[in-house]
């Protein structure tokens, strides 16, 4: 029997480093305020790790924003100066955690391998997941996209069985379109998130595919999420420009 797909949209702002403590409190609270009365979708922003204690106490425990990391290190204390592990970011009251952005990957030396190890950590800290993946502008054009899609999820996801995945989120952010004001077109959305489902389900199982939490990233704002949010396979987005702006943000939310 195939099993009905119910997910919940995730809409989750990435603030990168942006914002000091102060102002992610403030804008916390600006953004509670705007968003109360929402129903029906999940919501979290992921601050810098040090204004996620600052974010968490000012939000309180039971607040419908949750939290979010932008990086973890793959494993729980050491020698390891300037990391911060999965426990601490629990601890410090966030639910996500985001991984292998490309960003990480472009600045940071983050490879689909460390990819991997960096889920395992989020997992064993009960963090939910949320895998980056997406092409470059030179891939697309080589046609390459699918097949460097491919190996990011085969490769990042090695060595996973299928109880590892229930809460794991995907969020497909084609690089061209980051920060970039270009944001792919409903068909390259639909072509590629139909394409992720459809390995989720070749990999693993239809019934982890269909529940699986697949996000589109790259310039959504408040213009273009309505349209983003009617192409099938889309339960969601990684907003980062956007996303620092309480208004906008809320705009989105409310898509
Ligand atoms: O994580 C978010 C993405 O990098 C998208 O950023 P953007 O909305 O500013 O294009």
């Amino acid at each position: 029997m195939t099993e009905i797909a119910i997910r919940k949209p995730l809409i989750a702002g990435n603030w990168k480093m942006y914002k000091t403590g102060t102002q992610a409190v403030a804008a916390a609270k600006q953004l509670a305020d705007l968003t109360q009365g929402v129903t029906g979708v999940d919501i979290m922003i992921a601050p810098t790790a040090l204004s996620l204690p600052l974010m968490a106490a000012a939000l309180g425990k039971d607040a419908q924003v949750r939290l979010g990391a932008q990086n973890i290190y793959p494993g729980t204390e050491g020698a390891f100066t300037g990391e911060v592990s999965g426990p601490m970011i629990k601890d410090a009251g966030a639910d996500y955690v985001i991984i292998g952005h490309s960003e990480r990957r472009q600045y940071f030396g983050e490879t689909d391998e460390t990819v991997g190890s960096k889920i395992r950590a989020a997992l064993d800290a009960g963090l939910i997941p949320v895998m980056c993946i997406g092409e470059t502008e030179s891939q697309r054009d080589a046609d390459k996209t699918f097949f460097i899609l491919d190996k990011q999820v085969s490769d990042g996801l090695k060595g996973f069985d299928l109880g590892d995945l229930n809460s794991l989120v995907l969020a497909y952010e084609p690089v061209w379109a980051i920060g970039t004001g270009k944001t792919a077109g409903p068909e390259q959305v639909k072509e590629v998130h139909g394409f992720l489902r459809h390995l989720i389900k070749e990999k693993y199982a239809e019934g982890l595919a269909a529940k699986m939490r697949i996000l589109y990233g790259g310039s959504v704002k408040p213009g273009n999420i309505k349209d983003l949010m009617h192409i099938e396979d889309v339960d969601g987005a990684l907003v980062g420009g956007a996303s620092l702006n309480p208004a906008d943000f809320n705009k989105i939310i409310r898509f």
